[in-house]
Protein backbone atom coordinates (compact mmCIF):
# COMPACT_ATOMS: atom_id res chain seq x y z
CA UNK A 1 0.00 0.00 0.00
CA UNK A 2 1.42 3.20 -0.93
CA UNK A 3 1.63 5.89 1.07
CA UNK A 4 -0.66 8.99 0.54
CA UNK A 5 0.84 12.38 0.51
CA UNK A 6 -0.73 15.87 0.58
CA UNK A 7 0.48 19.55 0.71
CA UNK A 8 -0.55 22.75 2.08
CA UNK A 9 0.95 25.89 -0.08
CA UNK A 10 1.04 28.25 2.93
CA UNK A 11 -0.15 31.84 1.32
CA UNK A 12 -1.83 33.18 4.59
CA UNK A 13 0.69 36.22 5.99
CA UNK A 14 0.33 39.42 5.74
CA UNK A 15 3.57 40.47 3.11
CA UNK A 16 4.35 42.88 4.71
CA UNK A 17 7.93 43.34 2.97
CA UNK A 18 6.24 42.88 -0.10
CA UNK A 19 4.14 46.12 0.49
CA UNK A 20 1.02 44.36 1.74
CA UNK A 21 0.55 43.14 -1.64
CA UNK A 22 -0.70 39.29 -1.43
CA UNK A 23 2.60 37.69 -2.41
CA UNK A 24 0.86 34.67 -3.77
CA UNK A 25 -0.77 36.22 -6.38
CA UNK A 26 2.32 38.73 -6.85
CA UNK A 27 3.41 37.69 -10.30
CA UNK A 28 7.29 36.63 -11.08
CA UNK A 29 7.91 36.41 -14.90
CA UNK A 30 4.15 36.94 -15.61
CA UNK A 31 2.85 34.14 -13.71
CA UNK A 32 1.70 34.26 -10.12
CA UNK A 33 4.34 33.29 -7.61
CA UNK A 34 1.77 30.79 -5.79
CA UNK A 35 1.84 29.13 -9.55
CA UNK A 36 5.20 28.26 -9.44
CA UNK A 37 5.22 26.61 -6.02
CA UNK A 38 2.12 24.91 -7.91
CA UNK A 39 3.95 23.58 -10.39
CA UNK A 40 6.70 22.34 -8.21
CA UNK A 41 4.90 20.49 -6.29
CA UNK A 42 1.94 19.13 -8.28
CA UNK A 43 3.88 16.14 -9.38
CA UNK A 44 4.95 15.49 -6.27
CA UNK A 45 1.83 14.52 -4.25
CA UNK A 46 -2.17 13.63 -4.28
CA UNK A 47 -3.93 16.70 -3.38
CA UNK A 48 -2.84 20.01 -2.88
CA UNK A 49 -4.54 22.67 -0.43
CA UNK A 50 -4.31 26.46 -0.65
CA UNK A 51 -4.14 27.94 2.78
CA UNK A 52 -5.20 31.75 2.49
CA UNK A 53 -6.85 34.79 4.47
CA UNK A 54 -7.22 36.89 1.87
CA UNK A 55 -8.20 37.00 -1.64
CA UNK A 56 -10.00 32.99 -1.28
CA UNK A 57 -11.85 33.85 -4.74
CA UNK A 58 -8.88 34.15 -6.52
CA UNK A 59 -7.01 31.11 -5.20
CA UNK A 60 -9.93 29.05 -6.19
CA UNK A 61 -9.11 30.07 -9.60
CA UNK A 62 -6.06 27.31 -9.57
CA UNK A 63 -8.58 24.88 -9.01
CA UNK A 64 -7.80 23.62 -5.41
CA UNK A 65 -9.85 23.89 -2.34
CA UNK A 66 -8.74 27.14 -0.50
CA UNK A 67 -8.40 26.42 3.64
CA UNK A 68 -8.20 29.76 5.37
CA UNK A 69 -6.42 30.21 9.08
CA UNK A 70 -9.10 28.72 11.93
CA UNK A 71 -7.81 31.64 14.28
CA UNK A 72 -7.90 34.69 12.31
CA UNK A 73 -5.23 36.62 14.11
CA UNK A 74 -2.19 36.21 12.04
CA UNK A 75 -0.79 34.03 14.45
CA UNK A 76 1.94 33.48 11.96
CA UNK A 77 3.04 29.78 9.26
CA UNK A 78 1.82 27.35 12.45
CA UNK A 79 -2.01 28.91 12.17
CA UNK A 80 -1.98 27.63 8.69
CA UNK A 81 -0.04 24.12 8.79
CA UNK A 82 -2.70 23.15 11.96
CA UNK A 83 -5.91 23.93 9.83
CA UNK A 84 -4.49 21.97 6.67
CA UNK A 85 -3.83 19.20 8.94
CA UNK A 86 -7.22 19.19 9.91
CA UNK A 87 -8.43 19.01 6.44
CA UNK A 88 -6.39 15.71 5.14
CA UNK A 89 -6.94 12.41 5.50
CA UNK A 90 -2.97 11.58 4.38
CA UNK A 91 -0.29 9.75 6.21
CA UNK A 92 2.20 12.99 5.36
CA UNK A 93 1.23 16.70 4.45
CA UNK A 94 3.84 18.58 2.93
CA UNK A 95 4.18 21.81 3.76
CA UNK A 96 5.41 24.81 1.83
CA UNK A 97 5.24 28.55 1.69
CA UNK A 98 4.11 30.34 -1.34
CA UNK A 99 7.23 32.80 -2.11
CA UNK A 100 9.49 29.95 -2.93
CA UNK A 101 9.42 29.45 -6.88
CA UNK A 102 12.32 27.03 -7.68
CA UNK A 103 11.24 24.23 -4.84
CA UNK A 104 13.34 21.05 -5.23
CA UNK A 105 11.44 18.56 -7.35
CA UNK A 106 12.64 15.79 -5.28
CA UNK A 107 11.27 17.51 -2.19
CA UNK A 108 9.36 14.32 -1.03
CA UNK A 109 10.93 11.91 -2.06
CA UNK A 110 14.11 13.21 -0.08
CA UNK A 111 11.74 14.26 2.59
CA UNK A 112 10.29 10.94 3.03
CA UNK A 113 13.05 8.94 3.09
CA UNK A 114 15.03 10.66 5.75
CA UNK A 115 11.77 10.32 7.88
CA UNK A 116 10.99 6.74 7.14
CA UNK A 117 15.01 5.85 7.81
CA UNK A 118 15.44 7.68 10.59
CA UNK A 119 11.73 6.72 12.18
CA UNK A 120 11.27 10.63 12.95
CA UNK A 121 8.32 12.08 12.78
CA UNK A 122 8.74 15.47 10.65
CA UNK A 123 11.47 16.76 8.22
CA UNK A 124 12.55 20.48 7.66
CA UNK A 125 14.57 20.81 4.34
CA UNK A 126 18.16 22.91 4.57
CA UNK A 127 19.60 24.82 1.63
CA UNK A 128 23.02 23.13 3.32
CA UNK A 129 23.97 26.25 5.07
CA UNK A 130 20.41 26.92 6.61
CA UNK A 131 16.95 24.86 7.79
CA UNK A 132 14.11 25.88 5.63
CA UNK A 133 11.38 26.52 8.88
CA UNK A 134 8.17 26.59 6.85
CA UNK A 135 9.57 23.67 4.38
CA UNK A 136 8.57 20.37 6.21
CA UNK A 137 6.92 16.89 5.58
CA UNK A 138 5.02 16.14 8.71
CA UNK A 139 2.29 13.51 10.21
CA UNK A 140 -1.07 15.26 10.38
CA UNK A 141 -1.17 13.57 13.62
CA UNK A 142 1.11 15.50 15.14
CA UNK A 143 -2.26 18.42 15.18
CA UNK A 144 -2.92 17.58 18.60
CA UNK A 145 1.03 18.90 19.99
CA UNK A 146 0.57 21.88 17.72
CA UNK A 147 -2.97 22.92 19.13
CA UNK A 148 -1.49 22.58 22.57
CA UNK A 149 1.37 24.54 21.78
CA UNK A 150 -0.44 27.48 19.86
CA UNK A 151 -2.93 27.18 22.67
CA UNK A 152 -0.45 27.84 25.26
CA UNK A 153 0.74 30.97 23.73
CA UNK A 154 3.51 29.71 21.79
CA UNK A 155 4.63 30.96 18.08
CA UNK A 156 7.98 29.79 17.13
CA UNK A 157 8.07 27.09 14.72
CA UNK A 158 11.25 25.71 15.86
CA UNK A 159 10.43 25.36 19.60
CA UNK A 160 8.08 23.15 18.59
CA UNK A 161 9.99 21.19 15.72
CA UNK A 162 12.18 20.42 19.10
CA UNK A 163 9.14 18.85 20.82
CA UNK A 164 9.46 16.14 18.23
CA UNK A 165 12.09 13.88 16.63
CA UNK A 166 12.96 16.40 13.63
CA UNK A 167 15.75 15.40 11.20
CA UNK A 168 16.85 17.55 8.25
CA UNK A 169 16.99 16.88 4.71
CA UNK A 170 19.92 18.27 3.45
CA UNK A 171 19.53 20.09 -0.47
CA UNK A 172 23.24 21.42 -0.42
CA UNK A 173 23.24 20.46 -3.88
CA UNK A 174 20.56 22.38 -5.20
CA UNK A 175 21.47 25.43 -2.86
CA UNK A 176 18.85 28.12 -5.18
CA UNK A 177 15.68 25.82 -4.67
CA UNK A 178 14.73 27.77 -1.43
CA UNK A 179 15.23 31.17 -2.75
CA UNK A 180 12.55 32.79 -0.79
CA UNK A 181 11.02 36.12 -1.97
CA UNK A 182 9.92 38.61 0.74
CA UNK A 183 10.62 42.28 -0.90
CA UNK A 184 10.11 43.65 -4.69
CA UNK A 185 13.75 43.23 -4.68
CA UNK A 186 14.24 40.11 -4.28
CA UNK A 187 11.83 39.17 -6.45
CA UNK A 188 13.61 41.70 -9.74
CA UNK A 189 16.63 39.90 -8.75
CA UNK A 190 15.09 36.92 -9.45
CA UNK A 191 13.41 37.04 -12.39
CA UNK A 192 16.70 38.91 -13.79
CA UNK A 193 18.58 35.73 -12.65
CA UNK A 194 15.76 33.66 -14.17
CA UNK A 195 15.95 35.33 -17.46
CA UNK A 196 19.54 34.72 -17.72
N1 LIG B 1 -1.62 30.80 7.33
C1 LIG B 1 -0.72 31.71 7.66
N2 LIG B 1 0.45 31.73 7.00
C2 LIG B 1 1.34 32.67 7.36
C3 LIG B 1 1.10 33.59 8.40
N3 LIG B 1 2.20 34.40 8.52
C4 LIG B 1 3.08 33.99 7.58
N4 LIG B 1 2.56 32.95 6.87
C5 LIG B 1 3.18 32.23 5.76
O1 LIG B 1 4.42 31.72 6.16
C6 LIG B 1 5.36 31.77 5.09
C7 LIG B 1 6.63 32.47 5.53
O2 LIG B 1 6.34 33.78 6.00
P1 LIG B 1 6.94 35.12 5.42
O3 LIG B 1 7.78 34.83 4.23
O4 LIG B 1 7.51 35.91 6.53
O5 LIG B 1 5.58 35.81 4.88
P2 LIG B 1 4.75 36.99 5.48
O6 LIG B 1 4.61 36.87 6.95
O7 LIG B 1 3.50 37.05 4.67
O8 LIG B 1 5.65 38.24 5.08
P3 LIG B 1 6.20 39.47 5.97
O9 LIG B 1 4.97 40.14 6.53
O10 LIG B 1 6.92 40.32 4.98
O11 LIG B 1 7.08 38.85 7.02
C8 LIG B 1 4.66 32.47 3.93
O12 LIG B 1 4.24 31.46 3.03
C9 LIG B 1 3.45 33.14 4.57
O13 LIG B 1 2.33 33.19 3.70
C10 LIG B 1 -0.17 33.53 9.10
O14 LIG B 1 -0.47 34.28 10.02
N5 LIG B 1 -1.02 32.55 8.68
MG1 LIG C 1 9.28 34.29 3.13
Amino acid sequence: MSLQIDAVILAGGMARRMGGNDKGLVELNAQPMIKHAIDRIKPQVKEILINANRNQTSYAEFGYPVISDEDTGYLGPLAGMITAMGNTQADYLLVVPCDCPLLPTDLVSRMLEKIESQGAELAVASDGKREQPVVLLLKPGLRDSMKAFLDAGERKIDFWYAKHHCVVADFADQPNAFVNVNTPEQKQQLAEAIAK
